[in-house]
């Protein structure tokens, strides 16, 4: 067993999450560290612990309660928490993350029982130096940070948005082996303009209507200049900010940060790696792809963009790859004419007739792929799926948005009305659907694949920037991990039940693209794989020193 030097003793080592074993101190840690008579007399292995937690949870009857009941057992005892969703990550990756965590989300203020992470409040501008200080010195290489402005499809939810900063990092250690102790999720309360919300009087965000533009930059600046001087190895990870902030900010840190979007830009890695499979399945290639997105906000861009490189790098010049996109948005076509567009918008706008109809849209422009990342649940009626299929005798179609109810079209209605010929891929993990004796297994495309192996990469290594070609190169590593079996029934991603040594995989061949590309100053390793492996997290109890 590892050792770990441990100053606390007693009540206060059980009740920090990070060292408490609960019934698995052994009999020397007891002694030594004043904890008998605070345990029960039983010497229990994490075995046998992991099955008290396995029965308490079939006792739970809704995935929003087993939430709370994790929740609960990593403010307890993380190692045992990491060490159960480890065990079953098909289980309890959607419970901790995407889709309950949307529910978990809006019910933020209603269900929170001990606080976790940093809020920092745009009434204490000035000081938030003094605020940051009071989180314990720990060496903190990752603060995944939200404003709460476009929390999954469910729009500004303020401070409730906070469980997406929590979820995100839980993912980093169950999915992508990065170590709990460097990891900080964060708020910045802004204020929101949901009015439900701020006339919640369980609401636990700052009450007042969001700031201006300009405003909220300065504060943001306030806080990324404050990390980088208390956490100068950290790596700033925003997320589900609102559309133009997400990219504005992206734009504004990305050369003098370590930072990325995860929204823009791993969302734009598992759509690569879900485009590079799509296309095998239909023997194609990128070149010849018509890709249509409903929705032009910072997934959409983030993905046209990843898009237009990697067509860059197939030989296309800019405009050739930018002409092969076509943008819709809630006003409708992205065209020329338009004057409501933002600046990252409009190397997408095309000198065509405007319409506000997206049927007609697709009907005009006969895509071959149509991505949904509107945040607007069922917006691929039968008709966009059939017109799609007229087109096309292997019509792409991803419904991004998230959560569930958010999704454009469920795998059962993308499969039904297409005749089983979609090459069709979710947000969200839909059940395999069965069509005249055949069975379709839907993947998940989720930034999950992305983001963890890309952070754990970037832990590894140290690397001081976040470039575009990370993602790309963690497409093609969660791609490659696809078997012939899966592609078969329309699977375009990785089995979760094996997503850390996946992760692993991909993390792997993005830490040496960091080396390759000179982001990092310590000595590349031989062997990329066993570097990555070296750096996980796992979740054993270590012994007390
Ligand atoms: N699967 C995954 O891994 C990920 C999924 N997502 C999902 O993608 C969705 C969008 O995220 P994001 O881009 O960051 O959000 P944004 O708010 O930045 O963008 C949403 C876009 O959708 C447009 N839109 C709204 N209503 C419609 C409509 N009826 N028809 C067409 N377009 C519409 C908006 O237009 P306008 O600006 O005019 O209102 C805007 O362009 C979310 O639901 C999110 O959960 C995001 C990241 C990762
Ligand atoms: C998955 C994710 O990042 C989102 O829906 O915003
Ligand atoms: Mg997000």
């Amino acid at each position: 067993m590892d050792h770990r030097k441990v100053d606390a003793t007693g009540i206060e080592l059980l009740h920090d999450p990070s060292t408490n074993k609960g019934t698995a101190f052994t009999e020397a840690e007891r002694n030594k560290f004043g904890l008998n008579g605070l345990i029960p007399y039983a010497l229990e292995t994490i075995e046998t612990q992991v099955e008290r937690v396995m029965m308490q949870l079939s006792h739970k009857h809704s995935d929003i309660d087993r939430f709370v009941y994790l929740t609960g057992l990593l403010d307890t005892n993380e190692t045992l928490f990491y060490r159960v969703v480890m065990s079953d990550p098909v289980r309890f990756l959607p419970i901790i993350y995407d889709p309950t965590i949307g529910e978990a989300c809006t019910k933020f203020s209603h269900i929170m029982r001990r606080v976790r992470g940093v809020y920092l409040s745009i009434a204490q501008k000035g000081s938030i130096a003094d605020s940051l200080s009071h989180w314990p010195d720990r060496d903190i290489r990752f603060i995944c940070v939200t404003n709460g402005g476009r929390i999954l499809g469910l729009g500004d939810i303020g401070a409730n948005g906070m469980g997406i900063p929590i979820g995100k990092l839980q993912l980093y250690t169950a999915a992508g082996g990065v170590p709990p102790e460097h990891l900080l999720p964060l708020f910045l309360d802004a204020g929101t303009d949901n009015e439900q919300v701020l006339t919640d009087p369980l609401y636990v965000g700052l009450r007042r209507k969001r700031p201006d533009t300009e405003t909220l930059y300065r504060f943001v600046d306030e806080f990324v200049d404050t990390v980088q001087q208390r956490y100068p190895h950290c790596c700033l990870h925003f997320e589900d900010w609102t559309g133009s902030d997400a990219v504005h900010l992206l734009q504004r840190y990305r050369d003098r940060a370590c930072c990325y979007n995860d929204d823009i830009q791993g969302t734009a890695g598992i759509a690569l790696a879900g485009m590079i499979n799509a296309l095998k399945i239909k023997q194609g290639s990128l070149k010849d792809e018509k890709i249509f997105f409903a929705g032009a906000g910072s997934a959409g861009i983030g993905l046209a963009d990843l898009f237009v490189s990697e067509l860059v790098n197939e030989g296309l010049s800019r405009e050739e790859a930018q002409a092969r996109i076509i943008m819709f948005d809630e006003k409708g076509l992205l065209v020329k004419s338009r004057e409501d567009l933002f600046d990252f918008q409009r190397p997408y706008a095309h000198d065509q007739s405007p319409t506000s109809q997206l049927l007609e849209a697709i009907k005009t422009h006969k895509p071959t792929t149509l991505i949904g990342v509107s945040t607007v649940g069922q917006l691929f009626t039968q008709e966009v799926v059939e017109t799609m299929a007229a087109h096309n005798p292997r019509p792409i179609i991803f419904a991004l948005s998230n959560p569930t109810e958010h999704a454009e079209c469920s795998a059962e209605q993308a499969y039904s009305w297409s005749q089983g010929r979609a090459i069709y891929a979710a947000g969200v993990q839909f059940p395999k659907v069965t069509l005249h004796g055949k069975t379709y297994l839907p993947g998940q495309a989720n930034n999950l694949y992305i983001f963890p192996a890309v952070a754990m990469a970037i832990n590894a290594t140290s690397a001081k920037r976040v470039p575009d070609s990370l993602f790309i190169e963690a497409a093609r590593g969660v791609a490659e991990q696809v078997g012939q079996d899966l592609l078969q029934q329309g699977c375009l991603f990785p089995p979760q039940s094996k997503i850390l040594e996946i992760s692993q995989n991909t993390a792997a061949k993005v830490s040496k693209k960091i080396f390759e590309l000179g982001l990092s100053t310590l000595e590349p390793p031989k062997d990329f794989l066993e570097f990555i492996e070296k750096h996980t997290y796992k979740a054993e109890y270590l012994s007390y020193i």
